[in-house]
């Protein structure tokens, strides 16, 4: 069984290395971590406890085809740390049977074989800003159970802190894709409220990538659908 938080979309991938594609979201409930400035606070903080639903693969197949129809080929597991949960291994073997690739977002604190499966596995270590201190021993063990050819990093960058934090990762893990994600602390949801506030800080953040010599091979991107939405929820 999987506790599931929200099903939604179609909608864009707004993040990371698969960012604009179209895809289906899955949300699972719980983290292990406490972001200071997690976007979805909602998974985890007791807030909407009363929306988890303990669900079978089957059943969040089916809701998936309820809400998307043919509409969708591609579909990302989000959350919460949907890292902790075991049973996804069956949603990605189904997701897959169907004709589905699968993209898994996670913060790298837990390591499940089935996350050898997953088509674009996101991870995104956490800098000091969030206040958490991401043990970098199992981090390593987590990347190194896995194949470099389909996993990607993305750190997200509020100020100095961080940004010299995702220098660290990018250089511990040189042979991966590296993303650097704009920090976003506009987590109220009135839709295009933020905006321009959210573009002048990834301009901030580009100015620092482009000026640094150590951070060539990196990619500098906003969070798509908050420019879009800013953080409303089920897109
Ligand atoms: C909500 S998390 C869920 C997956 C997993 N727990 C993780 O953190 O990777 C999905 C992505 O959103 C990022 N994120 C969360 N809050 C954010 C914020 N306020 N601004 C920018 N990115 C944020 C996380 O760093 C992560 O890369
Ligand atoms: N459109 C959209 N793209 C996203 N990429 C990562 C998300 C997440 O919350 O993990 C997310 C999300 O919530 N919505
Ligand atoms: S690890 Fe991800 S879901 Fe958990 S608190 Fe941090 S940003 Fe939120
Ligand atoms: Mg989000």
């Amino acid at each position: 069984m999987i506790p599931v938080m929200e099903i939604f979309g179609p909608t864009i991938q707004g993040e990371g290395i698969v960012i604009g594609r179209k895809t289906m979201f899955v949300r699972t409930a719980g983290c292990d971590f406490r972001c200071s400035w997690c976007d979805s606070k909602f998974t985890w903080d007791g807030s909407m406890k009363e929306d988890i639903r303990m669900m079978t693969t089957e059943d969040i197949y089916r809701e998936l085809r309820e809400i998307g129809g043919q509409s969708f080929n591609h579909v990302t597991i989000s959350g919460g740390n949907p890292a902790l949960i075991k049973d996804i291994g069956t949603l990605v073997d189904l997701l897959h049977a169907e004709s589905c690739q699968v993209a898994l977002e996670t913060q790298g604190s837990k390591f499940q074989t089935w996350m050898r499966d997953i088509d674009q596995l996101t991870i995104s270590p956490k800098p000091p800003s969030s206040g958490m201190n991401q043990n970098l021993t199992i981090l390593d063990d987590v990347i190194s159970q896995l194949d470099a050819t389909k996993i990607n990093l993305k750190v997200v960058v509020f100020d100095e802190a961080d940004y010299q934090f995702a220098k660290q990762m990018h250089h511990r893990y040189l042979n991966l894709p590296f993303y650097v994600q704009v920090g976003n602390p506009y987590l109220e949801d009135e839709v295009n409220a933020h905006t321009s506030k959210l573009l002048a800080r990834y301009e901030e953040v580009i100015d620092r990538v482009m000026q640094d010599d150590d951070m060539n091979h990196v990619y500098v991107t906003p969070q798509l659908h908050t420019l879009l939405w800013s953080n409303k929820k089920g897109v």
